[in-house]
Formats: structure tokens, C-alpha cells, sequence
């Protein structure tokens, strides 16, 4: 059996990550999401185990010391990172796997998976990624100040990415990401079939 592919999706905050993610999860059946350690608080309606394992600073240094994560970053105040045995065994058993993940996290992946598949999501503009961070309600104002200005630098990075969607439809979006899959699933390998 082949191994699956590794897809790391990036972008802003408020551009419609998490939006595409669910959207894609009814619509692609070998595809895996991987759920993030984080220490931020949970927004209203987010569960342990589904959204984030949330963690307080203490548990995510021990996982950190115990080689647990792939990858992990300090994003606006918090620590993320991706648990590191869920993506091997998933990638080991033929499933694809999509990373949730910001800019430094995922160059650290592109280090130790150059063959992923990096896949930038953008907005139509900063107005609409505005009204979008805004309009979904879930951050105070300075912390929407801040995250907004972190995402001028992270679009700076988009060159290290395979792939820029933006995500002005969900269903358009997820329409392309998928399509990216596809295509990637067809590309010929140098490690044969
Ligand atoms: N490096 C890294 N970033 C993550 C991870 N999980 C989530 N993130 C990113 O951290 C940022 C903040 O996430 P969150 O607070 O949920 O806000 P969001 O931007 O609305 O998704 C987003 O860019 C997420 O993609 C992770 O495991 N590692
Ligand atoms: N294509 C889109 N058009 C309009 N609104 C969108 C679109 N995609 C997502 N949204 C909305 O934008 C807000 C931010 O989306 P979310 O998925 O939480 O972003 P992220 O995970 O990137 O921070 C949410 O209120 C969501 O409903």
C-alpha cells in the first residue's frame, strides 16, 4: 500500500480555514484531520479532542520534552502544534492527512516532509479577511488587532508555498483543494507505483 499524502492548509486568521476544512471533511472520504495541541482557551462550542486537545503551558511543554509534536510555534500568545504519532500512523496506513497549521509551523513540516503538499488559502482582500475575523465574533478587539496584522507577514510567506487558494466560495475553494488532491495522487514519483 502507497502512503498517503500530507497536506499542510495555512492562512490568516478569519480567512475560512477551519470553514473548508469541515466543508472538505464530508466530501473527501481518505481524508484525515489533525487535531492540534493548543494552550489557548476554547472559543464557545469548541470540544477537547475535536477541535484542539487543549492544553494548559505546563502539559504542552511536557509534550514538547517528550518529542510529541511534529511541529509546534507561539502564534498571538499561544502555543500550537501538531501531535506527532497521529500523523505518521495515518500517513502509514494509505490515509491523507491535512494540517491546519500557520507559517512557522509549516515551514518546519516543509523541512521534515518536503514532499507535502503546502497549500496557501487567501482572501479575496483585507477587507473581507477583516469583516470575516470580525464577523465571526470570537476575539476580543485587540486580539483581532493583532491577529490582522500578523497576517500581512504571513502572506509575505505564501512564496514557499505549493499552492494559493482563495477562498472567496467555500464550496469554490474546496472545490480546488480538491482538485490539488487529485492531481497530486496522479503526479508520478521517483519511488514508482
Ligand atoms: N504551527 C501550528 N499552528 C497551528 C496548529 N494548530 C493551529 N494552528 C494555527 O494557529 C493559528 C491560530 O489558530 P486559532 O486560534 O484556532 O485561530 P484561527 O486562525 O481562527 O484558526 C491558525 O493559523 C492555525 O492554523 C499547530 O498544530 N501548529
Ligand atoms: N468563503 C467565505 N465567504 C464568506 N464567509 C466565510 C467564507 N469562509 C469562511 N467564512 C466565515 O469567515 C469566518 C472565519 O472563518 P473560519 O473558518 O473560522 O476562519 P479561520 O479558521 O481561517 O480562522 C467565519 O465566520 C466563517 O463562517
Amino acid at each position: 500500500m502507497s502512503k498517503g499524502l500530507l497536506i499542510v492548509l495555512s492562512g490568516p486568521s478569519g480567512v475560512g480555514k477551519g470553514t473548508v476544512c469541515n466543508a472538505l471533511r464530508g466530501k473527501m472520504d481518505n481524508l484525515v484531520y489533525s487535531v492540534s495541541a493548543t494552550t489557548r482557551n476554547p472559543r464557545v462550542g469548541e470540544e477537547d479532542g475535536v477541535n484542539y486537545f487543549f492544553k494548559s503551558r505546563d502539559q504542552f511543554t511536557d509534550m514538547i520534552e517528550h518529542d510529541q509534536l511534529l511541529e509546534y510555534a507561539e502564534y498571538v500568545g499561544n502555543y500550537y502544534g501538531t501531535p506527532r504519532d497521529f500523523v505518521e500512523q495515518t500517513l502509514l496506513s494509505g490515509k491523507d492527512i491535512i494540517l491546519e497549521i500557520e507559517v512557522q509551523g509549516a515551514l518546519k513540516v516543509k523541512e521534515k516532509f518536503p514532499e507535502g503538499i503546502f497549500i496557501f488559502l487567501l482572501p479575496p482582500s483585507l477587507d473581507e479577511l477583516e469583516g470575516r475575523i470580525r464577523g465571526r465574533g470570537t476575539e476580543s478587539q485587540a486580539t483581532i488587532e493583532h491577529r490582522l496584522s500578523v497576517a500581512v507577514d504571513e502572506i509575505g510567506l505564501m512564496e514557499h508555498y505549493d499552492y494559493a487558494v482563495v477562498n472567496d466560495q467555500i464550496d469554490q475553494a474546496c472545490k480546488r483543494i480538491e482538485s490539488i488532491v487529485i492531481a497530486e495522487h496522479c503526479k508520478v514519483r521517483s519511488s514508482g507505483i
